[in-house]
């Protein structure tokens, strides 16, 4: 017996053979088959010829007993596939009935099977003998009771066919025989005890009763082959209109057939009745849920989705939609293929089901695709926009890219999107467009902090340099000239700016914001250059006092001969650093309308008027306060307090030029004064004629008024007699008389140590064997008598100046 095609399905004790049964299933390739398939069962007395007859109907193996052996009965139920028979097949040999009354006992495996071939089969056949018809005590009588008793418990008729197969039929011809046997069937029926619903119910509505009659296999084999031969016939394709089983109903898809038969089979154990339409719904259920959990593992294991799945883990994979929607469409018809004969509501809710798992499966790549879409797409807007903002304004730039790139992203997410579903991505897409929206923003403030860099550094450039120039020739004009210089400059890089800012399409407030800020930006270059140059404003006035005192109109130095009017000089400088010090007070860009100037000028320069001569009597001093009048603080650079403190330093400062000038002018006076009148000269060069013509005669005298020379020469460059005589004839003799005997000291001195001296190379030796302090000491003592006399000729009488006070 060839294993692969036959296999007990249930063995004697009631025991299922699952495994048994799914090999055979693989083996007749039973799941390609759908609803193109028929089930043919046998029943009948033991020993019937039962199994002799399947094997030459179907040319299957079924153990028949062998003759010469010894007594064989099929115990259970077997079940093969006949062979050559369209549609497939599949027989089963049922253990034989012992032909006694059993009763009630539905436990008995006799009915069990015979409910078991009721409810699996579209043809059963009866193997009766040919002697049997019409015999009280046929053997095949309880058989046929039963399978009418158990008919009944499968709830709706499957119209299956019962062919009576009559054996070793004798001389009598089948046509006298079927109606004797057609009544026998009849009269079983109507003694069978049914339900209510169907007591009315024809026998016709249940089954199709056909008969046949064979010749003994024993007496006529030939015949009987023969015969066999043509009933064969008649099973090919028997599930077709008019077949044998050609109204059948409730047929299970072959797919199902293992689990239905075993479901049957369970249910019969339990002796619970058969609900036929139930166990169909159930079948497909379990079955469409077995196929459905069979499509989504071989979906997960197919190495294309993997490649995908793996692949979009990195990066975007273009034409996901159309594959990922083809693998599905695949997985869901070969579900359709599978399940199509399954109970329509259930396959198709089952459909359901799978398909959501399967998008389930899917959504995450397709998540992970359109993230890396996004951040692929928001990338190149980046690239694109940086490059197209060389070429274009930035708000066309900025709205050009955004439309372009957000086209780009539908048309990257309708080609991952997936048939069989629609999934939103606008959520992501959202997400790109803040993204982007959040680039341009930062873009465009970057490029507008640039702008206002640049325009604010333009504006410092035109207004530092001018403004300190301004500040520095401080004058009435100045805040004037100021004022326009700023307006004029602001003015210009506001348009400037206003047009950079063009391509940007600001909204109002914004540019006026911006504007705003330069404008501001521009006074605030003014004034933090104006507060620089009053914290100079000192030197500033210094500066300008020297300017003013020691140089003239021609700006030519100063030489204080005497002539200048010292004082009337002093106060035009002063005037001058006082006005300086009240342009620096205070910033003036708006209108000046403040009193600052006055104020100075009353409080510091013309104190000269009458009755403000003496201060003790001075009650108001309008300098006493810490804000000018009509000034706001933040406007004002130095208060009147300050300045009243400035004042006195400046004044303090410069007073030692006055008086360095007044002392010039007068030594200058006295220089022109040092000698003896012309007059006196004269008389003395006539009255000293004879004596001096004397002296020129004797060359003794010759020789001594030389030895004065020289001494009086030396006399000459130690005193530096001209210097002294500088600064006046009677400070000059009154030093002269104190320094004149030291120096004669000194000069004899050295004109010994002179003689003295031996030759040069022992004084050379000398010297190198001289302590370094000694040679220093000694070159000391002259540079301090030589210093000492400067800083005596230096020192002059202290002059109190009228002006200082
Ligand atoms: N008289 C007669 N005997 C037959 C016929 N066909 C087979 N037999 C004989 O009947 C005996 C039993 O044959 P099987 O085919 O084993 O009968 P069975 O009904 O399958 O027996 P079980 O399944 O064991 O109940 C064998 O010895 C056969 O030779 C027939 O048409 N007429």
């Amino acid at each position: 017996m060839d294993a692969c095609f036959s296999t007990q399905l249930i063995d004697g004790d009631g025991a299922f053979n699952v495994s048994g049964l799914e090999n055979f299933m693989k083996e007749v390739k039973m799941g390609e088959c759908g609803l193109s398939y028929a089930v043919v069962s046998i029943m009948g007395p033991q020993s019937s010829g039962k199994s002799t007859l399947l094997n030459h109907l179907f040319r299957t193996n079924f153990r028949e007993m062998d003759a010469f052996k010894g007594r064989h009965t099929t115990k259970g139920i077997w079940l093969a596939k006949a062979h050559n028979i369209e549609p497939c097949t599949l027989v089963m040999d049922l253990e034989g009935t012992d032909g006694r009354e059993r009763g009630e006992d539905d436990t008995a495996f006799e009915k069990q099977s015979a409910l078991f071939a009721l409810a699996v089969s579209d043809i059963v056949l009866i193997n009766m003998w040919c002697h049997d018809i019409g015999r009280e005590q046929a053997a095949n009588k309880p058989l046929l009771k039963t399978v009418f008793q158990v008919m009944m418990r499968l709830f709706s008729p499957r119209k299956t066919t019962l062919l009576f197969v009559i054996r070793d039929k004798s001389k009598t011809p089948l046509e006298n025989l079927e109606p004797i046997l057609r009544e026998d069937i009849q009269k079983i029926w109507d003694g069978v005890p049914k339900p209510h619903a169907h007591k009315e119910t024809p026998l016709s509505e249940f089954f199709n009763v056909e008969v046949v009659a064979l010749s003994s296999y024993e007496e006529k084999e030939e015949l009987f082959k023969e015969q066999v031969s043509s009933l064969r016939d008649r099973f090919q394709h028997s599930i077709a209109p008019g077949g044998l089983a050609g109204d059948r109903r409730g047929v299970v898809p072959a797919s199902g057939f293992s689990f239905s038969s075993q479901q049957f089979w369970k249910v019969i154990k339990e002796n619970k009745d058969l609900d036929l339409p139930a166990h169909k719904v159930m079948v497909a259920t379990v079955r469409c849920e077995e196929i459905g959990n069979e499509k989504i593992a071989s979906f997960t294991a197919d190495e294309e989705w993997q490649q995908f799945e793996e692949a979009v883990q990195n990066d975007y994979v273009p034409g996901f939609g159309k594959k990922i929607s083809n693998l599905l469409e695949r997985c869901l018809s070969e579900y359709d293929m599978e399940a199509v004969y399954f109970d329509e509501g259930v396959r198709t809710s089952k459909r359901h089901q799978l398909e959501s798992k399967l998008l389930q499966l899917v959504n995450p790549a397709y998540q992970n695709l359109l993230d890396h879409l996004r951040t692929r797409t928001l990338e190149a807007f980046k690239e694109s926009f940086d490059k197209s903002l060389e070429k274009e304004g930035f708000a066309v730039a900025a709205r050009d890219c955004t439309k372009a790139f957000l086209e780009k992203f539908d048309k990257g997410s309708e080609d991952a999107a997936i048939q069989q579903v629609k999934w939103d991505p606008s959520k992501i897409k959202d997400k790109l467009k803040r993204d982007i929206e959040a680039h341009v923003a930062s873009v465009r403030a970057k490029k507008l902090s640039e702008l206002c860099a640049k325009y604010e550094g333009q504006l410092t450039k035109a207004l530092a340099e001018p403004v300190e120039a301004l500040l520095d020739s401080a004058s009435e004009e100045t805040w004037p000239a100021i004022r326009k210089l700023l307006q004029r400059e602001t003015k210009s890089a506001v348009s400037g700016f206003e047009s950079a800012m063009a391509s940007f399409e600001l909204d109002e407030v914004t540019q006026k914001e911006l504007l705003s800020k330069l404008e501001s930006h521009g006074r605030s270059v003014v004034e933090s250059k104006a507060k620089e140059e009053a914290a100079r404003v000192l030197i500033r006035m210094k500066d300008r006092f020297s300017t003013l005192f020691s140089r003239d109109a021609d700006s030519m130095p100063r030489v204080w001969t005497g002539k200048e009017d010292i004082k009337a000089i002093t106060k035009t400088a002063r005037s001058a650093s006082m006005k300086l010090l009240s342009t620096m007070a205070a910033i003036r860009l708006d209108e000046d309308g403040d009193n600052i100037e006055n104020t100075l000028s009353l409080a510091l320069v013309d104190t000269a008027r009458p009755g403000t001569t003496d201060r003790s009597i001075q009650s108001f001093d309008p300098l006493a306060s810490s804000s000018w009048e009509r000034v706001p603080e933040e406007k004002t650079l130095i208060t009147p307090v300050q300045c009243k403190s400035l004042w006195r330093q400046f004044k303090a400062e410069t007073e030692y030029t006055v008086t360095q000038a007044i002392a010039a002018q007068e030594a200058n006076k006295r220089n022109n004064n040092w000698l003896p009148p012309p007059w006196a000269l004269a008389a003395m060069a006539i009255l000293g004629f004879n004596e001096f013509m004397t002296l020129l005669k004797n060359p003794l005298y010759l020789g001594v008024i030389f030895v004065v020379f020289l001494v009086g020469k030396a006399m000459w460059v130690q005193l530096d007699i001209a210097k002294e005589f500088q600064n006046g004839f009677l400070p000059a003799v009154l030093s002269l008389s104190t320094k004149f005997v030291p120096t004669i000291m000194n000069i004899l001195k050295r004109l010994a140590d002179e003689g003295q001296r031996p030759a040069a190379p022992e004084r050379q030796r000398e010297m190198e064997l001289q302590p370094k302090s000694t040679r220093n000491g000694s070159h000391s003592n002259v540079t301090s008598a030589g210093s000492s006399s400067i800083t005596s000729s230096e020192s002059g009488p202290e002059y109190s100046s009228p002006i200082a006070h």
